[in-house]
């Protein structure tokens, strides 16, 4: 179980408190408007951004003190950080170690994440020989391939056409349920955490109001939300 416990940021514009649980197989999406915190939340929890008070417990560890690259965790970007002059197999190998020395056992994982992702035949490709979609699942299998129980996305797929989006999503869907992962992913697209998310918080003004099942978007509460939802 992820849990952030009042998890406080503060900076001179804005103060921001997150209290959240996030159970292993679940999908969260966090949605809300633009500079509600949504992004500073996921870089608080992979600690690429200082927290000033609260608890950041994995089952019961606390990794707030923990460097980002020591924490259990991946982050994929919209902007995958794919190196443009290293092949796909290696894009996905720098995720396991940044020398690209693997052992045979993490050979044999970089080809099972590419084949469940369906870039296998792409492996001795480089990203610039690759679409927009091939790209982002070279993102997704390199962030697999690390196997953290705990995955921060921040809109990864928002970018592409909506069919794309969506079949990037429900493969992200099998995997979360395949692996236990622990997933929050940003999103700006509601459609998007109904059809995929298990829970949805809603991010304002720096705290989470709102949260629950997918219902909370056929029946928010606040206002704000309503408004966010153009209802
Ligand atoms: N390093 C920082 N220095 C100063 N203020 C910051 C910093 N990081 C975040 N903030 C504050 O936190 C607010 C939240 O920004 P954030 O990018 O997390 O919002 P967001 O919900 O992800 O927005 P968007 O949907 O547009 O990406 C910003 O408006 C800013 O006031």
């Amino acid at each position: 179980m992820l849990e952030l416990n009042e998890l406080s940021a503060s900076y001179p514009e804005q103060q921001l408190c997150f209290s959240l649980r996030a159970a292993p197989g679940t999908i969260t999406a966090l949605i809300g408007p633009s500079g509600a915190g949504k992004s500073t939340m996921l870089a608080m929890i992979g600690g690429f951004t200082g927290t000033s008070s609260g608890q950041l417990l994995l089952d019961g560890q606390s990794l707030r003190s923990l460097e980002p690259a020591r924490r259990p965790i991946t982050t994929l970007f919209q902007d995958n950080n794919l190196f443009w002059h290293m092949t796909v197999y290696q894009n996905i190998a720098i995720g396991l170690h940044p020398g690209l020395k693997l052992s045979t056992l993490q050979q044999q994982e970089i080809i099972r994440v590419a084949e469940q992702v369906g870039i296998a035949g792409l492996l001795e490709r480089k990203p610039g020989q690759l679409s927009g979609g091939q790209q982002q699942r070279v993102g997704l299998a390199r962030s697999l391939a690390r196997r953290q129980p705990v995955l921060l996305l921040d809109e990864p797929f928002s970018a592409l056409d909506p069919a794309l989006r969506f079949e990037l999503l429900e493969l992200l869907r099998t995997q979360t349920d395949k692996l236990g992962l622990t997933v929050l992913l940003v999103t700006h697209h509601p459609d998007e955490a109904a059809r995929v998310a298990d829970r949805i918080a809603f991010v304002y003004d720096g705290k989470i109001i709102e949260q629950g099942d997918r219902e909370l978007l056929s029946a928010p509460r606040t206002s704000a939300l309503r408004n966010y939802l153009g209802r």
